[in-house]
């Protein structure tokens, strides 16, 4: 079974990864179904790096559509600590520009509850803690990355999380705003959340790409403006994605990595030998 320890999950516009060798394409299956496609598992600065398009090659995939449990799932399969988010975010600052780069470091979810949250259900519950849903010790290992490579970036912010697809309206926009949050995305949750059950460590690149509706002095968000400022900056996410892998060394430690330890509640003599059994993979050691 091929194994990698650093995961890249790539959003809009982040299909493939530059700067592989030795280069493998491994499809999974996990209990929760298929994910969103192949992973190209490749050395990178003298990592094992495995990546995965996030709405699968083509885009295909719409943001309410993802399969979070089978992708977060299927990293852990391959022995993954340590998981790169990169996302095309719109802004709610006016100090965050399109072309910049955030690291968030709060979730606010406003999605409509149709996506399953957790790996732990019918029969098993657990109850992480998620008051920091970005690891801090990735977050700054890609601020220290996205400064080496040269890029405008905003350490700390709070990232909404809508459903989608279409964009806000003005009106929620402007509330969003008015709430404090900064950024606004389709996708980090549930897979922040998922990650955080699965014990590995999660950190969001945030690619300003457009300010969502509320700027007066901006056209209202459409694909092509973010496909257009993705593009322009596509060499910079790279860079930094490989900056960020350098940093995370054999010896990479986060608090994500006992994050079930004391999460579990459920009676583990009433959990039953099929509950295990799904469970064996993410939460074995404590069943
Ligand atoms: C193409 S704009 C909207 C789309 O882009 C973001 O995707 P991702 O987070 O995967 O980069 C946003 O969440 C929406 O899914
Ligand atoms: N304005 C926006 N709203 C939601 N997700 C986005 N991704 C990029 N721009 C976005």
């Amino acid at each position: 079974m091929s194994q990698a320890t650093i995961g890249v999950i790539g959003g809009s516009g982040l299909y493939a990864m530059e700067g592989l060798t030795d280069v493998e394409e491994v499809r999974l299956t996990t209990p929760y179904g298929d994910p969103s496609d192949a992973f190209i598992i490749g050395t990178l600065a003298g990592q094992r790096v495995a990546f995965l398009p996030r709405h699968g090659r083509g885009h295909r995939i719409n943001p309410s559509e993802l399969p979070s449990r089978a992708n977060i799932h299927a990293f852990k399969q391959l022995g993954i600590r340590a998981l790169i988010s990169v996302s095309a975010v719109g802004s709610l600052r006016e100090e965050y520009a399109p072309g910049h780069v955030v690291i968030p470091n709060q979730l606010f979810d406003r999605t409509k509850g149709g996506r399953p949250t957790t790996f732990f259900e019918q029969g098993i519950v657990a109850h992480i803690a998620f008051d920091k849903p970005f690891c801090p010790v990735l977050t700054s290992i890609l601020h220290e990355a996205a400064v080496t490579a040269g890029a405008t970036v905003h350490m700390g912010g709070t990232m909404v999380v809508m459903e989608g697809p279409a964009f806000s309206t003005l009106a929620e926009s402007e509330e969003n705003r008015r709430r404090g949050h900064d950024l606004i995305g389709m996708t980090a949750l549930p897979e922040a959340k998922l990650a955080r059950e699965a014990e590995i460590a999660y950190g969001t690149l945030a690619m300003v790409t457009d300010y969502d509706a509320w700027h007066p002095g901006h056209d209202a968000v459409t694909v092509d403006a973010v496909v257009a400022v993705l593009h322009a900056n596509a060499t910079l996410s790279q860079q930094i994605v490989a900056q960020a892998v350098a940093r995370i060394g054999a010896d990479f430690t986060s608090p994500a990595h006992s994050a079930l330890a004391t999460a579990i509640i459920t009676d583990r003599s009433r959990i039953a030998p099929e509950v295990k059994e799904r469970l064996a993979l993410i939460a074995g050691k404590y069943l």
